[in-house]
């Protein structure tokens, strides 16, 4: 049967901070980030037992993301959880989302890309924009059952061994 790629374009507004990268980065930042979820599979066939031809409903597909990922990430301050800031953003109500990594883009694109493949979704790929002319992409495929290895340090945490 043959496999099918479709996409989903999302987008989201958030805030992070990369503690310790030597660079702007490192300073409290927001992006708008443009997510772009790629679905496979075969778009007819026994597993499409309503046989309307697709691979996954888009509507479907928006509505799982929307609750899995945008409800939390939207207008929010991704956090790995050591920032200095987050206590006072905690305090005074701020929508957080603690992590426990580095809020890269390769991370986040790691993470949003396992919590969908865990929910059941056909997920073959996750793209996230950070910029308009920066992105991380990974492949479901790429990434372990048990799921991601993240980076939890960078720039002047990183000791001798780059660890
Ligand atoms: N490989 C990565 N590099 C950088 C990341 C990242 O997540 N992965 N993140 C940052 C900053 O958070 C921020 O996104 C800055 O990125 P950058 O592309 O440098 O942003 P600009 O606004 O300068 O983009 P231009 O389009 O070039 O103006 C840094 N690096
Ligand atoms: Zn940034």
């Amino acid at each position: 049967m043959t496999q099918v790629k479709v996409c989903k374009v999302f987008t989201f507004d958030a805030a992070h901070q990369l503690v310790g990268h030597q660079g702007k980065c490192a300073n409290l930042h927001g992006h708008t980030y443009k997510l772009e979820v790629v679905a496979a599979g075969a778009p007819q066939g026994p597993d499409h037992p309503a046989e309307e031809g697709f691979v996954i409903d888009f509507g479907d597909l928006k509505q799982a993301v929307h609750a899995l990922i945008l409800s939390r990430f939207d207008h929010a301050f991704l956090a790995m959880g050591t920032e200095p800031a987050l206590p006072a953003l905690m305090a005074t109500g701020s929508k957080v989302v603690r992590l426990g990594f580095r809020t890269t883009a390769e991370n986040l694109a790691m993470y949003v890309c396992h919590r969908l493949r865990t929910a059941g979704l056909p997920v073959y790929a996750v793209r996230l924009w950070e910029t308009p002319t920066s992105w991380a992409e990974v492949l479901a495929a790429d990434i372990p059952p048990q799921g991601p290895t993240y980076r939890t340090v960078g720039g002047c945490d990183v000791d001798e061994d780059g660890d």
